[in-house]
């Protein structure tokens, strides 16, 4: 072997750690920093679920994916070998080589959940108490998990950056266990040629992790030692360490000094900032020593133990010992052959030595050009072997660091990635169906929306033609049936299939007056009923074209109004009932009265002023007054009267005219009257007339008793159709009035529906847009975490990648 040989194996090794090194903290920030995201995440945006996998069909890597919040809905899932899940296609059936499956028991390495709260006492109660577990808390453990995960990384980059290592140097009494430690450390610190009991450890750090000082610290037993704490030991300068051994000498029992030197890495291959390795020179191994030793090396802080072994006395029965033993727990023993120098047949000696090493730790055996070696360290200087040896040690401390340190971080790396991986992809899946979900509501959502949106103003149309048409109809309807009516009975014809009461003789006259006014009277109630029962059905009309409005307009899955409207109540008056439910003892109650309204409940044929007869319904003299100083343009009819056809008789005539209400022309009666003077005024008429006169007179009473029975109906008429036209307190006439109560009862139903439907309209918007609000936000939600997740899977990738994790053995 050539000198560049180890050292350059050395420096391979050197360059090869702290490349792994590197990649390794490069990758523990980038984990540190995915999982700090995925709290973020966890807490800002989308609970993230914890996946549970079941076993799929044998021999594949399906299984079966379920939430810790929801352990009944399984999905099929493929698994791949990082273990991130995907959705499983029907037709992939043992696509895998079954040795590549990753093991089912370990779904979760690192984040897994101890999900088993409350009473444990059967699996079945436990998976029950998991079910019962809200997303949120499942979350919130979940959160646990990774914070935890997150401090272990912190320990573990500690770890990996920590350069300090321990070398414990054992051996046979005697061996040369102190030369060879000054040999290395370059100076002679341990005392040499002690008597073979030393029982003290002696522990070399360099002076920087004392402040610089060079010292001894007797550590005191029973303490956590600190440097920094002088109670926790006692101090001596380094010049008295011989002394300080040779105490423990005599003592006789084993104590730990901490011998701190300056300068220690100048020269030393030990300590170069890779790894400087400490140095713990332990007692000669002997029954007494034995034990403590063995404990001693099984240390967690102990990287690498070297055994050295005088070639002169080969191995001691301890020796033999603490080497079987310690082989057996740990492979990191380095065999150190010393006083070489004194041997002269040095190839049996090493074929006798190696003989024995094969049967005491055959690792070390079969690596035996690396870790036993055949020095002189008394004259470690001027021996090649002893520097190869040195070389060979540091390899050997870096390779056991790399395996003891780097290894087990970067194991945990990698479950802790795959499960943060499965963890992804899982909620990867579940933001996928999600996203769907949101857009296949949003798919039946938004054209309903805006079918609405764009119909309102169609609706808010229909709706005021509705009303506004059908108020006109009805108060149109209503002012022609009241009109008709009334100029009927202004000629002394009742209407609506009412008919005269018969004429009783002259005596009872006054009766068939009342008679016949009441009649009349009565007449103009019905026609007033009449109007109502039109405007009852233009309402049901326009109450049918409001419902039709809202089917055409109300999106399906919305209520329809469930008014029913009947046409009786309009136009009644609502007397409150006495029950307690109001509703049903109101409808109850309910009174339908023709024109009750407008007369207080009271039609005209019940109204008492309204019936009062009076001599004027037998003898019409207001109507003669009405005729003569009444509205001169009131009728066509007295323009279309001739003057000549009232002749010398039209005087009787004229007067008649005037009883029996027959159109007269009032130009006529005013040129009769003329006429009638000028016939007085003349002397020789005067003579002969007067008899004429008389039994004119006699004759035209006789007439007009015998005209009675027809006359004093259309009297009454006209009287009727006056008082209700113009009324003393200034109010509307009386078709008018009703026409516009007609109008405004049949606006408040109309008015009523359309403000159902329009409330409805409105609720029903708002919760379509509500909803579809709603699904929009998931659909980002879901996106973003889609798109997240997604992210996770690259940058964990990214990580194994960079950092060549799995694939990197030293
Ligand atoms: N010739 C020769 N002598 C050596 C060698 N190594 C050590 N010695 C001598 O052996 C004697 C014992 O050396 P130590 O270093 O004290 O041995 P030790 O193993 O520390 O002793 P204990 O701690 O008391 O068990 C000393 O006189 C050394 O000079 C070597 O390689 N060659």
């Amino acid at each position: 072997m050539s000198d560049a040989g180890p050292v350059a194996k050395a420096d391979d090794a050197e360059d090869a750690y702290n490349q792994h090194k590197t990649r390794l903290v490069d990758a523990i920030d980038s984990t540190k920093s995915i999982l700090s995201d995925i709290r973020i995440f966890n807490k800002d945006d989308w609970v993230v679920r914890y996946p549970q996998l079941r076993e799929g069909p044998e021999g594949s890597l399906r299984r079966s994916l379920s939430f810790a919040d929801d352990p009944k809905t399984q999905t099929p899932v493929k698994l791949s070998l990082t273990r991130s899940v995907t959705v499983a296609d029907v037709t992939d059936v043992k696509d895998e080589p079954t040795e590549s499956i990753p093991p089912l028991s370990s779904d979760f390495h690192v984040l897994r959940l101890d999900l088993k709260l409350g009473s444990t006492s059967s699996a079945a109660s436990a998976s029950s108490l998991v079910s019962q577990l809200e997303k949120s808390s499942i979350a919130h453990l979940l959160d646990e998990r990774l914070a935890a995960s997150a401090a272990h990384i912190d320990k573990l980059r500690l770890r990996v950056l920590d350069t300090s290592s321990k070398v414990l140097v054992t051996g046979d009494l005697n061996a040369g266990k102190s030369t060879l430690v000054n040999s290395l450390l370059r100076r002679q610190v341990m005392p040499v040629d002690q008597q073979p009991l030393t029982t003290a450890f002696c522990e070399v750090h360099d002076a920087s992790e004392n402040a610089g000082v060079e010292a001894v610290h007797i550590v005191k037993e029973g303490v956590a030692y600190t440097p920094a704490d002088e109670s926790t030991y006692v101090a001596a300068a380094i010049a008295d360490l011989e002394d300080i051994v040779a105490e423990y000498e005599t003592k006789g029992s084993e104590h730990l000094l901490k011998v701190y030197l300056a300068g220690k890495d100048q020269d030393s291959l030990l300590s170069n900032g890779t790894v400087n390795i400490s140095l713990i020179d332990a007692p000669g191994l002997n029954r007494d020593s034995l034990k403590t030793t063995a404990l001693f090396a099984r240390q967690e802080e102990i990287d690498v133990v070297v055994f050295v072994v005088s070639a002169e006395n080969h191995f001691t029965l301890s020796a033999k010992e603490f080497l079987w033993t310690a082989s057996n727990e740990k492979a990191y023993l380095f065999i150190v052959v010393n006083k070489y120098d004194m041997i002269r047949n040095k190839d049996k000696c090493r074929r006798v030595v190696l003989e024995q090493i094969k049967g005491l730790s055959p690792r070390t055996w079969e690596d035996a050009e690396d870790l036993v070696h055949f020095v002189d360290s008394a004259a470690a200087e001027s021996d090649p072997s002893f520097e190869e040896m040195e070389v060979a040690l540091r390899t050997f401390v870096l390779t056991k660091r790399s395996k003891s340190k780097l290894q087990p971080v970067e194991t945990f790396l990698l479950n802790l990635l795959s499960d943060v991986e499965l963890l992804a992809s899982a909620n990867k899946l579940v933001a996928e169906a999600e996203l769907a979900q949101a857009r296949s509501e949003l798919a039946v959502a938004k054209p309903v929306l805006e079918k609405m949106r764009s119909g309102r103003d169609k609706l808010e149309e229909g709706l005021e033609t509705v009303e506004e048409d059908g108020v006109s109809a009805a108060s149109a309807k209503a002012t022609q049936v009241l009109v008709d009516a009334l100029d009927q009975v202004g000629s002394g014809k009742p209407s609506h299939g009412l008919r005269l009461p018969s004429y009783p003789g002259l005596l009872s006259i006054w009766d068939y007056a009342r008679d016949v006014r009441r009649a009349l009277l009565s007449s103009l109630d019905l026609a007033v009923k009449a109007a109502e029962d039109e405007a009852r059905g233009i309402t049901s009309t326009g109450v049918k074209q409001i419902r039709d409005l809202g089917e055409e307009h109300l999106p399906i899955g919305v209520e329809r109004s469930r008014r029913v409207f009947m046409p009786e109540a309009m136009f009644s008056v609502v007397r409150r009932g006495k029950g307690a439910d109001g509703l049903k003892s109101r409808r109850n109650s309910t009174a339908v009265v023709a024109g009750g309204v407008h007369g207080l409940g009271i039609g005209l044929a019940s109204r008492v002023d309204m019936q009062e007869t009076t001599v004027l319904d037998l003898f019409d003299v207001n109507h003669q007054f009405w005729i003569h100083f009444g509205d001169h343009g009131k009728s066509t009819s007295d323009s279309d009267i001739a003057p000549g056809a009232l002749s010398i008789v039209g005087v009787g005539v004229g007067a008649l005219t005037m009883v029996g209400g027959q159109a007269i022309g009032v130009r006529g009666v005013i040129e009769g009257i003329v006429r009638l003077s000028d016939f007085f005024g003349n002397e020789t008429a005067r003579k002969w007339a007067l008899p004429v006169v008389g039994a004119v007179t006699v004759g035209a009473v006789v007439y007009v008793v015998l005209e009675l029975p027809s006359s004093i109906p259309r009297t009454v008429g006209r009287r009727i159709k006056a008082s209700v036209e113009t009324t003393e307190d200034g109010e509307a006439r009386w078709e008018t009035a009703h026409a516009q109560r007609i109008s405004r009862e049949t606006r408040k139903v109309l008015r009523l529906a359309s403000w159902d439907l329009r409330e409805r309209f409105r609720g029903a918007l708002e919760e379509r847009s509500i909803e579809v609000r709603n699904a929009e936000a998931g659909e980002k939600r879901a996106l973003k975490a889609q798109e997240w997740f997604g992210s996770v899977a690259e940058r964990i990738d990214s990580v194994r990648t960079t950092a060549h994790l799995g694939e990197v053995a030293i």
